[in-house]
């Protein structure tokens, strides 16, 4: 059975991120899954016991200053190098800002094609793919060369199978113009408890219905009963409501959760391009006619504002 390469993404404090867990899973259906790790000495070795209980059967190890150091060049050299030995059935990267850079570096150094954004991949390299700021959901093929495709978080069901992998060291060898872009601080962003907004099973987003500032209290005491994150309209974050890295849609994070809450959120195009995949939606909006409600899967019309605190009364007895 060929080879899938899963390129790893991983934090330095939480471990293996959830996407790679889901493109495990999604690699076992097309070959036998060999993960990537791409990272400073010793990255391995505190990923591979999470990596082995999703699948992973082997995992190739590019551990070095060079590549922990600068930006994504690196990996990208490496990967090159990896891919062109291995011939793998396909490469899978997470559909995030690095692993979409790496992809793309990765294809023009191939000349192989890419998709982006993929939903679903087959063993016959059929892709679904959210195209057009997510507007279209399209069946598409890389026509030159190998699958090399990124996967969207929260498409995929991650499901454990306990592999004890292989793990082989990657020479690290890059060029001077891989390292023009070189990692001088790393800073760990302030998060709280409550999941990653990409990552999250239940989102919870406040629009511009939602007031002020301070009333996102009340979106937050609802995420965090439900256990989810929180996430905020365009025009919550221009008037000030909520911080820019909660923005979701087409010039914001894009989520795909198995359920959306939308507060006081009309539904506007880019604001959908961001959250439709979402398995569940939900709107509260005290307009009957905002598009939102043509999306939502239950739709309440009312003052959020009455209807929140109610809807958290009953999660807490109901808990
Ligand atoms: C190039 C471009 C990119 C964009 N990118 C994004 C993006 O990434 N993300 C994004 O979200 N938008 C984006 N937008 C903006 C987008 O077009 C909308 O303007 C924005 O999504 C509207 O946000 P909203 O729904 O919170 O506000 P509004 O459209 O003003 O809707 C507020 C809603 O709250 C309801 N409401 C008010 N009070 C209450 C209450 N008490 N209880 C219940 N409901 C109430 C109202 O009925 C209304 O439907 C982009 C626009 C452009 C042009």
């Amino acid at each position: 059975m060929s080879e899938v390469l899963v390129v790893v993404e991983a934090t330095r404090e939480f471990g293996v991120k959830k996407v790679t867990l889901e493109m495990l899973t999604l690699a076992r259906e097309l070959g036998a899954p060999s993960a990537v790790v791409l990272g400073g000495p010793g990255a391995a070795e505190a990923l591979s016991a999470r990596l082995g209980e999703y699948g992973a059967e082997k995992i190739y190890a590019a551990e070095s200053e060079e590549i922990d150091g600068y930006l994504v060049a690196p990996k990208a050299t490496v990967l090159a190098g990896l891919v062109s030995r291995v011939q793998p059935a396909a490469v899978l990267l997470a559909s995030s800002q690095e692993g979409k850079e790496i992809a793309a570096r990765l294809a023009v150094k191939l000349d192989n094609g890419i998709l982006t954004d993929v939903v679903g991949l087959g063993a016959d390299g059929i892709a679904t793919q959210v195209a057009f700021a997510g507007s279209a959901i399209v069946k598409s093929k890389v026509s030159r060369g190998l699958p090399l495709v990124t996967v969207r978080p929260n498409s995929v069901n991650p499901i454990p199978v306990a592999a004890s992998p292989v793990v082989e060291q990657l020479t690290v060898a890059v060029t001077d113009s891989d390292k023009l872009a070189r990692v001088v601080e790393r800073v760990a962003e302030q998060k709280g408890s409550r999941p990653e907004l990409t990552e999250a099973g239940v989102v919870v987003s406040g629009g511009r219905g939602v007031g002020n500032a301070d009333n996102f209290k009340l979106v937050e005491e609802l995420a965090d009963l439900l256990g989810g994150a929180v996430g905020a309209s365009r025009a919550a974050v221009d008037s000030g409501y909520y911080p820019h890295q909660f923005q979701v849609g087409q010039t914001g994070k894009t989520v795909s959760p198995q359920l959306y809450v939308a507060l006081g959120i009309s539904g506007a195009i880019q604001h959908r391009a961001g959250m439709q995949t979402s398995k569940t939606i939900v709107a509260v909006n005290k307009d009957g006619e905002a598009p939102i409600f043509e999306l939502a899967d239950f739709g309440v019309v009312g003052d959020l504002f009455k209807i929140v605190p109610q809807a958290a009364d009953e999660i807490r007895k109901r808990k």
